[in-house]
C-alpha cells in the first residue's frame, strides 16, 4: 500500500510562518502572544516528531526527554562554562542529537508496541535521573535550575518582541532543517524505509542507519525546542519535561497532520489556541471539552488539519489537480490494482514467441548459476535442492503454481532469504553475502507489490534505486555540498536512462507514484531497481494484477531491458506473457524443479501447462 507524506510543502511552510512572523502585530496581548511563543516551541519539537513518523515510520513517545537535554546542557553550560547563550543553544542540540542517536538506535527494532512502551518507559527515566541526586550539580535536582537571563545587545531577551522573534526563528530553522531532509537522498531513502523495510534495503538502503539518523534529526530539533522552553520558562523542574508533554506532542502531530512538516506548525498553534479558549472554564470541564475536540479532529480529519486547509484553499482558488487518470500514459490502454487477470486463452497476440527465439542457450559461462537451493520454514519445505543455469543476456521465466516457491527462489537469490546451497553470480560465490553487497555485485529485484513512495514522483522513486550505494553524510547532503550534489546529478542520469529504456512517457516522470496506475507503478519499480545498472534484474511476477493491455507494456519494457544487455529472471503467471518475453523456462513445483529448458519446448509440454494454469488452459 502507499502511504502518504508530502513533498509539496515548501511555499505553504513559507506562508505559515510568514503569518507567524506578522502576527504580533495581530495578536497584542501580552498573555496571547505568550500562548503563540508556546506553541512555536511545541510546534519546533513536533516537526522534528513528525520527521520521524511521518517520514522514517518510526514512533516515540518520549520527545520530551530531548527537550530535557537541550535545555538543560544550554542552561549549565552557561552556568558552570560561562558560554554566551547562542553556542550554549548549539551544545544543547548537539547533546540531544547525540543522545537521539544512542537510544534511537536501541529503539529502531521495535515494532509500534515496543517503541511505544520503551519510548514512554525513557520519560519515566529521564524525569527520576533529573530530579534526583546524580545529576543534581548540573540539573538543580528536585528544586530546579535557574536559566541566566539573555540580553541581546542593550535589551533583555524577555522585553518586547525579543523572545517571540528568537523563537520565531528556532521554528524556521526546524522546519527549512526538516523540509531540506525530506529531500535530500537520505530522507528520500528514509521515506522507503517507511514504505517497506524490506524493499529499501534491496535498493541498498542502510536501514539502520537512516533510521538513526531520522532519531538524531528529531532529537536536535527537539532540544532546539527545550532551549527555546528554557529561555521562554526562565527556570527548569523536572515537571517541564514530563511524559504528559510528550503525548501533548504526539497529539499536536496526529492533530495538524503527519507527513507534511507545515502539519505540526498548524497542530500546534491549534492546540494551544484551544488550550487558551477553554482557559476561562473549569478545569474538569475545561479538560474534557479540550479532549473532545482533539478526539473529534483525529477521528473526523484523519489526515490533520492540514490536508483540511490545503483542499478548503485549492477548493477557494480551483487550484485541484487533474483526476489522476486523466493524465495516463500514452499508448496502451491501462487497468488499475484490483483488475481481474487475463486468462491465458484472452492473452494478447505475441509480439514474437519463444519459438522463434535461439533454442540454445548463449555460449560462455552462465551469469548465474544455482546449486542444490533448499529452504525449510519450520516443517514447510519451500525449496527442496534446486538447481538453475541462467546464462548471461537470457530471459529466463520462472514458472511455477501457488507456494510452488518461486519467491523464495528469488528471495534466495537476491539475499533476503537465507539458504543451503550456493549461489554463484558471474564465477563469484555470493552464498554468504548480505543483501547490499549483493545488490553491489550487480543483483536488482522488483518485489510483486510495487512499495513506492506516493509523494515523492515517479523519477523520485527511481533516482532512490539509483545511487550506488546509500553511503554518506545526511549533513553534507541537506548542505548541498560539490561533492553530493554531484552523485544526486549521477542518480538523476540513472533515473533517466532507465526511464527512457522502459519507454516510461516523460510527461508522467514528475506525477506523484500514488497518482499512478499499477502499471505504471510496476514500470516506475522495474526501473527503479534498473537504475542501479545491474547484471541481473529479478522481477517477481511484474504483471500481477495487470489488465492485457498493461502485460503487454511490461513485456515490451522486458524486452527493452534484454536489448540493453541485462539478464532477467522473471517470475510470471501468464503463458502469453512468457511465450513473449522468455528464452528459457524452469518449471518449480512443490520447491523442485519440474523440467527446465527453452521457453518454446517447457510450454509445448502438455504436463508442463497443467500445473502451470491448470488443465485445458493451453493456448
Ligand atoms: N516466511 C514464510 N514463512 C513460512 N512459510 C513460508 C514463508 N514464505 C513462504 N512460505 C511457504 O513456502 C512455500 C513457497 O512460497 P512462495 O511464496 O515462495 O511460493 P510462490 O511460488 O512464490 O507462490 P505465489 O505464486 O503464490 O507467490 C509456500 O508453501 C509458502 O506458504
Amino acid at each position: 500500500m502507499l502511504t502518504r507524506a508530502r513533498d509539496d510543502v515548501g511555499w505553504p511552510a513559507l506562508v505559515l510562518l510568514l503569518l507567524l512572523a506578522l502576527a504580533p502585530l495581530a495578536v497584542t496581548g501580552v498573555s496571547e502572544q505568550g500562548i503563540l511563543v508556546v506553541a512555536m516551541i511545541y510546534a519546533v519539537g513536533a516537526v522534528g516528531l513528525d520527521v520521524l513518523t511521518g517520514y522514517s515510520g518510526q514512533f516515540s513517545f518520549g520527545q520530551f526527554v530531548y527537550f530535557a537535554i537541550g535545555a538543560y546542557v544550554m542552561a549549565a553550560v552557561r552556568i558552570h562554562a560561562h558560554w554566551p547563550w547562542v553556542p550554549a543553544i548549539i551544545a544543547g542540540v548537539v547533546a540531544a542529537a547525540l543522545v537521539a542517536a544512542v537510544i534511537g538506535s536501541l529503539f529502531v527494532r521495535l515494532r509500534f508496541f515496543g517503541s511505544a512502551v520503551g519510548t514512554f518507559f525513557l520519560g519515566a527515566v529521564a524525569v527520576d535521573l533529573i530530579s534526583g541526586a546524580r545529576l543534581s550539580h548540573w540539573t538543580g535536582g528536585s528544586n530546579g535550575l535557574a536559566v541566566l537571563p539573555v540580553t541581546i545587545g542593550a535589551n533583555s531577551l524577555s522585553e518586547g518582541d525579543w523572545l517571540y522573534y528568537t523563537v520565531w526563528i528556532a521554528l524556521a530553522v526546524s522546519v527549512a532543517l526538516c523540509l531540506r531532509y525530506t529531500k535530500v537522498r537520505a530522507g528520500m531513502a528514509a521515506r522507503v524505509v517507511k514504505e517497506n523495510e524490506v524493499v529499501a534495503a534491496v535498493l541498498g538502503v542502510r536501514v539502520f542507519r537512516e533510521k538513526v539518523r531520522a532519531q538524531a534529526l528529531a532529537g536536535a530539533v527537539a532540544g532546539l525546542g527545550g532551549c527555546m522552553l528554557a529561555l521562554d520558562v526562565g527556570y527548569l523542574s523536572p515537571d517541564t519535561f514530563g511524559i504528559s508533554q510528550s503525548i501533548e506532542l504526539f497529539a499536536i502531530v496526529a492533530v495538524g497532520g503527519t507527513g507534511s512538516i507545515v502539519g505540526p506548525v498548524l497542530g500546534a498553534v491549534f492546540f494551544f489556541s484551544l488550550v487558551n479558549g477553554f482557559a476561562s472554564t473549569s478545569a474538569s470541564a475545561s479538560q474534557l471539552l479540550f479532549s473532545l475536540v482533539v478526539l473529534a479532529v483525529v477521528v473526523l480529519f484523519n489526515r490533520g488539519l492540514y490536508d483540511l486547509v490545503e483542499q478548503a484553499v485549492r477548493k477557494l482558488f480551483a487550484l485541484r489537480r487533474a483526476p489522476a487518470a486523466t493524465g495516463a500514459p500514452e499508448g496502451p490502454k491501462t487497468a488499475r490494482a484490483g483488475d481481474a487477470p487475463v486468462a491465458p486463452d484472452e492473452q494478447p497476440v505475441p509480439a514474437a514467441t519463444a519459438e522463434d527465439r535461439p533454442r540454445q542457450a548463449p555460449a560462455g559461462p552462465p551469469l548465474l548459476v544455482l546449486e542444490s537451493i533448499g529452504v525449510d520454514f519450520g516443517g514447510v519445505r519451500a525449496l527442496g535442492g534446486v538447481d538453475l543455469s541462467v546464462a548471461r543476456g537470457e530471459v529466463h521465466a520462472v514458472i511455477g503454481p501457488n507456494g510452488a516457491g518461486k519467491t523464495t527462489l528469488l528471495n534466495c537469490i537476491s539475499g533476503i532469504q537465507p539458504a543451503t546451497g550456493r549461489v554463484v553470480l558471474d564465477g563469484d560465490d555470493v552464498t554468504a553475502l548480505p543483501v547490499s553487497v549483493r545488490r553491489g555485485r550487480g543483483i536488482s529485484r522488483t518485489f510483486q507489490h510495487p512499495s513506492l513512495v506516493a509523494d515523492l514522483t515517479a523519477r523520485q522513486n527511481v533516482e532512490v534505486g539509483a545511487y550506488a550505494t546509500h553511503n554518506g553524510s545526511a549533513l553534507l547532503e541537506m548542505a548541498g555540498l560539490p561533492g553530493t550534489r554531484r552523485r544526486d546529478r549521477v542518480a538523476r542520469e540513472r533515473a533517466v536512462a532507465a526511464l527512457e529504456l522502459l519507454d516510461f512517457p516523460a510527461s508522467r516522470w514528475g506525477v506523484h507514484a500514488g497518482e499512478l496506475t499499477m502499471g505504471e507503478q510496476k514500470h516506475i519499480d522495474i526501473a527503479r531497481a534498473l537504475a542501479n545498472e545491474p547484471k541481473l534484474l529479478l522481477l517477481d511476477e511484474p504483471t500481477a494484477g495487470l489488465g492485457e493491455e498493461e502485460i503487454d507494456a511490461v513485456a515490451g519494457a522486458i524486452e527493452g531491458v534484454r536489448r540493453a544487455g541485462v539478464t532477467v529472471v522473471v517470475i510470471a503467471h501468464h503463458v502469453g506473457f512468457v511465450r513473449r518475453i522468455a528464452d528459457r523456462c524452469t518449471v518449480l513445483d512443490f520447491g523442485r524443479v519440474l523440467t527446465s529448458g527453452t521457453a518454446g519446448d517447457v510450454l509445448s509440454d502438455d504436463q508442463v501447462v497443467d500445473v502451470f494454469v491448470g488443465a485445458g488452459g493451453k493456448s
